[in-house]
């Protein structure tokens, strides 16, 4: 009996294995991080063979806890950090150069050089929904070939191929060098920039402009289908692969954001709104992207709006990490609840210039507002305060694209345990806050979309009933005091603008 389906969650600073049963709930999860490299200022890899030893060992992990073989399970779904991009040897299997991370800067002089060649940031925007950034994988695609010893003849023979970490993780699952499934998803593609968005293809255009061949890129699939079986001698050995949905995408699958004008928030390492708008593609006029929201088999392709901000739960791992000001990532509420406000300060955590909805590239971190007075406590609650601040220009911009005001926001991801930044984030937005029971989405969105490709589940009706709250917050804060924190706010963003220069 198949009374399970698995996900794999290759996520930024992990990669989890979790099993759900019919009713949406977790089984069982096994987790292992992975090493954050920094070469660099503005440089962060992975090591692509490290996130694929811990990729078998979760599975097998998750197998274990929940005392179940393959046989148990029905299908498994892939879902993944975004944009992260790889190029490997097909032949060996060895990737060529670290797995450039999303967070990466290192292409500005590529992105502003393709800007230059005419609309500047604006240059793509109308067919892959996207600004020109440093944030999206072809730039990145781009760095290694022109950098890499070697890469640009081997990739031009056909000898290398890329991948977002989705691809990567399929690929080795259903045989690697030995016959490896070279595929994606359109969730996945549409951050690369490479993506036309209305024919789900490959633009040939772009990626001639970036130098890329499309012999290396994956082929695009739909979000929910059978892609092949696990082939490796391992845990899930014989288990259909049906589904592939970016990690943000499939948060906004598990959260039963099925309708337009329905909108989910993720706060992990960074935040995510995404806002389903159905079938329709909305150009964003206030700094949002347009996305692949997903593509359930031969159904119509549904799109959304996105604010991607990169940096919120980092800036708690930033304080832990570097500063040592904390032990642990919980302990920061802990020090905000020993002061009633922030005291003045402000932390605008540009640490990867600022994404929505401002796309500076050349923004650079800084905390204003600094007396005497300020302590510990102050900035914690300034740590916690950027998320919420970052999130209602989100919902400003969304709102204004998509002339729909949301009159409540569901949230799920790793920092939604934290209940005064869950109290302060209903205050500044002015809506209510509502978290679900599952707060894995991301990975029960991808177990959803393999599910509905085998028949575990029939419909998109199993995932709205399967949806429950667990908690929601209220705003309590007084109209002047949330214009006046927010006036702040925007006033300490401008403080971070123009500090990278060219020359640097
Ligand atoms: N109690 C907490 N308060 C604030 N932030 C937290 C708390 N617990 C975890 N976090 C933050 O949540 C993030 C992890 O969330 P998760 O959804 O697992 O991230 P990801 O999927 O991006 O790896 C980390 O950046 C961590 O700093
Ligand atoms: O790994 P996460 O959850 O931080 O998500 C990263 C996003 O997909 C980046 O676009």
């Amino acid at each position: 009996m198949t009374s399970y389906v698995a996900a794999i969650d290759q996520g930024t600073t992990s990669t989890r294995c979790m099993i759900f049963n019919h009713e949406g709930r977790v089984v069982a999860v096994d987790q292992r991080e992975h090493e954050q490299i920094f070469p660099k200022a503005g440089w962060v890899e992975h090591n692509a063979e490290e996130i694929w030893e811990n990729t078998r060992r979760v599975a097998a992990g998750a197998l274990a806890k929940a005392d179940l073989t393959a046989k148990d399970i029905a299908a498994v779904g892939i879902t993944n950090q975004r944009e992260t991009a790889l190029v490997w040897d097909k032949a060996t299997g060895k990737p060529v150069y670290n797995a450039i991370v999303w967070q990466d800067t290192r292409t500005d002089k590529i992105v502003t050089e393709l800007g230059n060649l005419g609309g500047g940031q604006e240059r793509y925007r109308e067919k892959v929904g996207l600004p020109l950034a440093t944030y999206f994988s072809g730039p990145k695609i781009k760095w290694i070939l022109d950098n890499v010893d070697g890469a640009r003849e081997k990739a031009e023979a056909g000898d290398l191929i890329f991948g977002n970490m989705d691809t990567w993780v399929l690929w080795n699952m259903t045989g690697g060098a030995d016959g490896g499934v070279h595929v994606t998803d359109p969730t996945n593609a549409s951050r690369t920039m490479l993506m036309d968005l209305d024919t789900l293809q490959w633009d040939a255009e772009i990626a001639g402009e970036m130098g890329i061949p499309l012999s290396m890129l994956p082929e695009i699939r739909s979000s929910s289908e059978e892609y092949g079986k696990v082939r490796e001698k391992g845990a899930l050995a014989g288990v259909p692969i049906a589904g592939i949905l970016g990690d943000q995408q499939a948060a906004t699958f598990g959260q039963a954001c099925l309708s337009p004008g329905e909108a989910k928030n993720t706060y992990g390492t960074g935040n995510f709104m995404l806002l389903n708008t159905g079938t329709e593609k909305v150009m964003s006029q206030n700094g949002l992207l347009t996305t692949v929201c997903y593509k359930i088999g031969s159904n119509d392709t549904v799109y959304a709006l996105e604010g991607s901000i990169a940096v919120t739960g980092s800036l708690v791992q930033w304080l832990r990490d570097n500063l040592g000001m904390i032990a642990t990532a919980a302990e920061i509420e802990e020090h905000a609840r020993s002061v009633e406000d922030n005291g003045g300060a402000y932390f605008v955590p540009a640490f990867s210039g600022l994404f929505a909805p401002y796309w500076r590239s050349d923004a650079r971190g800084a905390i204003v507002g600094l007396t005497r007075f300020v302590n510990k406590g102050h900035l914690a609650r300034a740590v916690l305060e950027a998320t919420a601040f970052q999130t209602r220009e989100v919902l400003e911009a969304m709102n204004a694209d998509s002339g729909v005001s949301l009159t409540s926001l569901k949230v799920d991801g790793g920092m939604v345990v934290n209940e005064l930044l869950m109290q302060f984030q209903a205050d500044i937005l002015g809506v209510p806050v509502i978290r679900p029971v599952v707060n894995e989405t991301t990975a029960l969105g991808a177990a959803y979309a393999a599910g509905l490709a085998v028949g575990f589940w029939k419909s998109e009706d199993d995932i709205r009933n399967n949806w429950a709250q667990d908690k929601q917050w209220d705003p309590a804060m007084d109209d002047a005091r949330r214009d006046r924190e927010f006036r702040n706010w925007k006033k300490a963003v401008t403080k971070t603008f123009d500090w990278v220069a060219d020359e640097d």
